[in-house]
């Protein structure tokens, strides 16, 4: 592909990221679907300009804004390739030239804008904190009184560009055969820092290059996600269940923990997430995890399994604020399900009806990739005081192995301080003998 053709394609892309409703990561995984043609390189090379088209999307919107232009895809990379590259409008000019594959020729009135542009940087002293460090509206008051002095650094954090994590499946694999197969492919592996079955790549690759992601040996998975797998730690021979199991990361973190012994239950209310976890168990050799799919967290399953878990993951649906590292745009997009407002809600409710699994002396575990109080301290805070039967365990106390990783009551992961995605995780041990009693449709009321 010629640099222009590379650009075009870009802007393709930026296109079909504005106008579907979809998140970047699966608009992309979609176009590399469909364009297998197109060699690691310049895919790579794409992908690479698209990210940080995303992650800089505010400051160039600010820009663009002050020169009286909107912030359309093209305008977007016409901005970054002075503001960011220094480009000159001439160098910019040759690949914007209208050839096959290549942008649409500049116009005069964009190539004044270029010029208007000339010498600046991305980042003004006039721009406004928010804009400067990309955090939307809807989240910034929450993010200052949670991170207080450590908002800057942790915003800055967010803007990094995020590592490739792998999981590997012990069922399948070892990390020394893993790193060693990793090396042989001239890549330089690391061993994760906090989770025992983690790898860290820090370079650019095509994933087509990792075949232990098609037979099962390895997974993508963030190493905050997989500590919070381990949080739960779940024994061989026990029952467990993953409450929001989704396409299940931890389903198979967890799965692999129990030695493929015992029985684990993956619930969700998409259909569609549970088919994709329920091909990803069957490559990864796991023998001991069925699917359920709910029709809601107070699904007729739920009352028919009350108090039969030693386990119960909820890993609940969530802002994903501390996701905003591995996904710029999700910022950009506000909370589903009626706002904030109504994710905290919905979060109280999965938690309240998946709390009737827990058996006495067993442990709920409630995690979310959220950096919020309000998703976090303050919803297990309102369950304890509806439930005053559960305790919370310590991470230290729950899981001896992360000990290195975490202090206090929760476990609570951010970009600045672990180079993970930001998580969050509480252990709530059930000391009551069993559930209080209940209607047909759920838990009591102001459960
Ligand atoms: C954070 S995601 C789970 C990610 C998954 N555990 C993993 O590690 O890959 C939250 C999941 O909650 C599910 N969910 C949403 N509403 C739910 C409900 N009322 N009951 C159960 N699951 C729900 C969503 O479908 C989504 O898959």
């Amino acid at each position: 592909m010629t640099p222009a053709a590379r650009l075009q394609a870009t802007l393709d892309l930026l296109s079909d990221i504005d106008s579907a409703a979809r998140p970047a990561d699966a608009v992309v995984s979609a176009w590399v679907r469909s364009r297998r043609h197109i060699g690691d390189r310049d895919r790579g090379a794409i992908i690479e300009l698209l990210q940080t088209l995303l992650r800089h999307h505010a400051r160039l919107g600010w820009w663009l804004a002050k020169q009286g232009r909107d912030a359309t895809p093209r305008d977007r990379l016409l901005a970054w390739l002075v503001l960011g590259e220094g480009r000159t409008p001439e160098r910019i000019r040759r690949l914007f030239n209208g050839a096959k594959a290549a942008p649409a020729a500049l116009t005069e009135r964009e190539q004044a804008f270029l010029t208007r542009l000339r010498g600046c940087t991305i980042v003004h002293p006039a721009m406004p904190d928010e804009v400067r460090l990309e955090c939307p509206a809807w989240a910034e008051a929450a993010l200052r009184r949670r991170f207080g002095a450590a908002f800057e650094a942790e915003m800055a954090a967010l803007l990094t560009p995020s590592p490739l994590d792998l999981r590997v499946n012990p069922i399948r694999s070892t990390r020394e055969a893993v790193l060693g197969g990793l090396k042989d492919l001239g890549l330089r592996p690391e061993v994760s820092r906090l989770a025992p079955y983690g790898i860290r790549l820090n370079e650019r690759l095509s994933l087509a290059r990792l075949d232990g992601l098609r037979t099962g040996a390895i997974e993508i998975q963030d190493e905050g996600s997989q500590l919070v797998a381990l949080l739960v730690d779940a024994r061989p021979g026990e029952r467990v269940a993953d409450f929001c199991a989704g396409a299940g990361g931890k389903t198979l973190a967890i799965a692999a923990q129990m030695a493929n012994k015992g029985r684990l239950v993956a619930c969700d209310v998409s259909e569609g997430r549970l088919k994709r976890c329920a091909e990803r168990v069957r490559r990864a050799g796991i023998q001991n995890t069925e699917t359920r799919l709910l029709t809601s967290e107070t699904d007729r399953w739920v009352k028919r399994q009350k108090g039969s878990f030693d386990r119960v993951l909820v890993d609940a649906p969530c802002s994903g604020t501390g996701t905003w590292r591995r996904n710029p745009d999700a910022r950009w997009r506000s909370p589903e399900e009626h706002g904030l407002d109504g994710l905290v809600a919905l979060q109280g409710r999965i938690l309240a009806s998946a709390a009737r699994l827990v058996k006495p002396g067993g442990r709920l575990v409630y995690a979310t990739c959220s950096m919020l109080a309000e998703e976090n301290e303050n919803r297990v805070a309102a369950f304890l005081s509806a439930h005053p039967g559960f305790r919370v365990v310590p991470p230290r106390e729950a899981a001896p192995g992360l000990a290195a990783a975490v202090e206090g009551e929760y476990l609570s992961l951010t970009p600045a301080r672990h180079d993970t995605d930001g998580f969050f995780a509480a252990v709530l041990q059930r000391e009551d003998p069993a559930p209080a009693a209940e209607g047909e449709n759920g838990p009591p009321p102001g459960a």
